[in-house]
């Protein structure tokens, strides 16, 4: 016959499956098509779940999201060539993020790349994967997948976890060899992500500049939230009595409402601050660099950072106590020197924190209480910032401009690795994909609160959504643009360059597909509609009407936009 029994024989499509099964990878994200198609029904077919999305880019982000939910690498998988480069932007996003991600796309044989024959979906991947990506390998045997497997698993989730490619040639699936042989050649990797203890002098030197802080600060940024040390994190801050400031994925760490936090006055506290304690938090663009007038007096600050990435000390300002290792580890140690008879932070410092904290929180009140039509930003928030308040364990997707930077200070979270949004790069895009992985690697409620322009990015995954009858609720900030709906050509010829068909019903989109939909004018009825939506588990879509001049350009960071001096008449 033509098929030959597993007892004697397997294959490349069989050695795929068996080395992700045998290193506890149950679930892969892609899109089907040519040379990868029979890969995902046979993945399917022996227990792995296999979503099928509508464009790369949105299987990629969701494999990466559910590589920082649960620290083991997402699987995407995609056909070759233009379907590997709709994956790219997934697989460099996730590598700037540090999210731990495998994409795995089929390719063409060498021989025809490497001769440029013309080859369909011809492409030299590898190459053009490496730059944008922690690692990237190739198997051309069948007697390699396990190793090759292995080398991407490791070197996703080890030091800096990070976007690994996988470049698996068409005739690599259909290779057989014994299967004997082949059961021997897998790879179940042993402590992929092994722990990195810091040098004990790092520790002391760390402490010498915590003990002699007058206003000491700790910063914790989203490599914290990955690390899964929620007790060692919280009993630093809580055991130290320092004020600390959540990036916008460590928020929830501890609770937003913690006595402790300083992100309601983060500027204060950035400014204000001594000694600073970066815990998984770079120094880049959100956080100015390290310097300028967000850090009030050049030269007024002393950083300590906590990274496994040695080659990240020093990268925008000097680094006084770098302390190396994995987060676990190097919180651990700290906590350890401190001893129990730690003496706090200086009461002032402290109390001059929660006094500007308390009083941004007041000032912010009233313009989350207004319950009128049109909704602005902050009354539609103010009715998010309830529900997720009364809905701790749902997830927060979150993107847009104004619809981001607004969400991020008042949507209050309350557990770690709840809101997941555009991150290091502030990519639009990522809603939908994030929304997915989410819902499927944790079984909970999303909320996916959408700029309209964002949403648009990956919009057609509501189909996905529904397919898989997944429990989201998104709602769409609908205020018809990018930032507003107000900007008109000036020529009067075309709409403006950052408007959308104005009043336009999203929910009817999500309806198309057999999912709920709904469209609200006002705080209550948002709220009202959240809660039936993601009581019922249903997938929906609410359409929130937000006024068209009520946005910002380009949210908080309009200042990152350059200016022309010229202006012709
Ligand atoms: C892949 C990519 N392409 C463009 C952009 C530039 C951008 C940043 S924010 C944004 C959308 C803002 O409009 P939205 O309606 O979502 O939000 P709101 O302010 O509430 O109206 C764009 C297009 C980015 N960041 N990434
Ligand atoms: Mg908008």
């Amino acid at each position: 016959s033509e098929f030959y029994s597993p007892q004697e024989l397997t294959d490349g499509f069989h050695l795929v499956i068996d080395a992700l099964k045998l290193n506890g990878i149950t679930t892969i994200y892609g899109v089907p098509g040519i040379p990868i198609t029979d890969l995902g029904r046979m993945a399917q077919a022996e227990g792995m779940r296999v979503l099928s999305f509508r464009h790369e880019q949105n299987a990629g982000n969701a494999a990466a999201i559910a590589g920082f939910l649960t620290k083991k690498p997402g699987i995407c998988l995609t056909v070759s060539a233009p379907g590997f480069l709709n994956g790219l932007t997934a697989l460099a996003n996730a590598t700037t993020n540090c999210f731990p991600m495998i994409l795995i796309s089929g390719s063409s044989e060498r021989e025809i790349v490497d001769l440029q024959q013309g080859d369909y979906e011809e492409m030299d991947q590898l190459a053009i994967a490496k730059p944008l990506c922690k690692a990237a390998f190739r198997v051309l045997h069948a007697c390699d997948i396990g190793i090759g497997i292995a080398r991407a698993i490791r070197a996703a989730v080890s030091g800096r976890p990070g976007g690994v490619y996988l470049d698996l040639p068409a005739k690599l699936f259909s290779q057989v060899m014994d299967a004997e042989a082949g059961a021997k050649s897998l790879v179940k990797v042993i402590d992929a992500a092994p722990a990195q203890l810091p040098a004990p002098s790092s520790i002391a030197r760390a402490l010498e500049e915590l003990k002699n802080a007058k206003r000491p600060l700790i910063v914790l940024g989203k490599g914290a939230a990955y690390a899964q040390a929620d007790d060692l994190v919280r009993e630093l801050v809580e055991r130290s009595g320092i004020p600390y400031v959540p990036m916008s994925m460590a928020k929830g760490l501890l609770p937003d409402t913690h006595p402790l936090s300083a992100g309601a006055a983060r500027s204060t506290a950035l400014k204000d601050s001594d000694v600073v304690l970066l815990v998984g938090a770079r120094l880049n663009w959100l956080l100015s660099h390290g310097k300028g007038k967000t850090w009030g007096e050049p030269g007024s600050k002393r950083f300590i950072q906590i990274d496994i990435e040695p080659r990240e000390m020093d990268s925008n300002v000097e680094i006084v106590a770098p302390v190396v290792g994995d987060i676990g580890s190097c919180v651990a140690a700290l906590l350890d020197g401190m001893g129990k008879e730690w003496k706090g932070a200086p009461a002032e410092w402290v109390e001059t924190i929660r006094t500007k904290r308390e009083a941004n929180i007041a000032k912010m009140a009233p313009k989350l209480m207004k319950n009128t039509a049109p909704m602005d930003f902050h009354s539609a928030l103010g009715a998010l910032r309830t529900v997720i308040k009364e809905r701790p364990d749902a997830i927060l997707v979150n993107e847009g401009a104004n619809t981001l930077d607004l969400a991020r200070g008042i949507i209050d979270m309350y557990q770690p690795r709840k809101r997941l949004d555009v991150g290091t790069w502030g990519v639009m895009g990522i809603g939908m994909g994030f929304a997915v992985a989410a819902a499927v690697e944790t079984g909970k409620p999303v909320l996916a609160v959408e700029g309209d322009s964002a949403f648009g990015f990956s919009g057609m995954e509501v189909e996905t959504i529904c397919r898989y009858n997944l429990p989201i609720c998104i709602v769409i900030f609908n205020n018809n643009g990018i930032y507003r709906g107000t900007d008109t050509d000036p020529t009067g010829r075309d709409p403006g360059t950052t408007v959308f068909v104005p009043d336009s019903r999203y929910d009817k989109m999500m309806e198309a597909f057999g999912g709920a939909g709904a469209q609200v004018f006002t705080p209550d009825e948002l709220k009202r509609a959240v809660e039936t939506a993601m009581d019922s588990g249903k997938p929906t879509l609410i359409n929130a009407v937000i006024d068209p001049s009520a946005g910002s350009e380009s949210g908080n960071i309009g200042s990152l936009n350059p200016q022309s001096v010229i202006k012709r008449k």
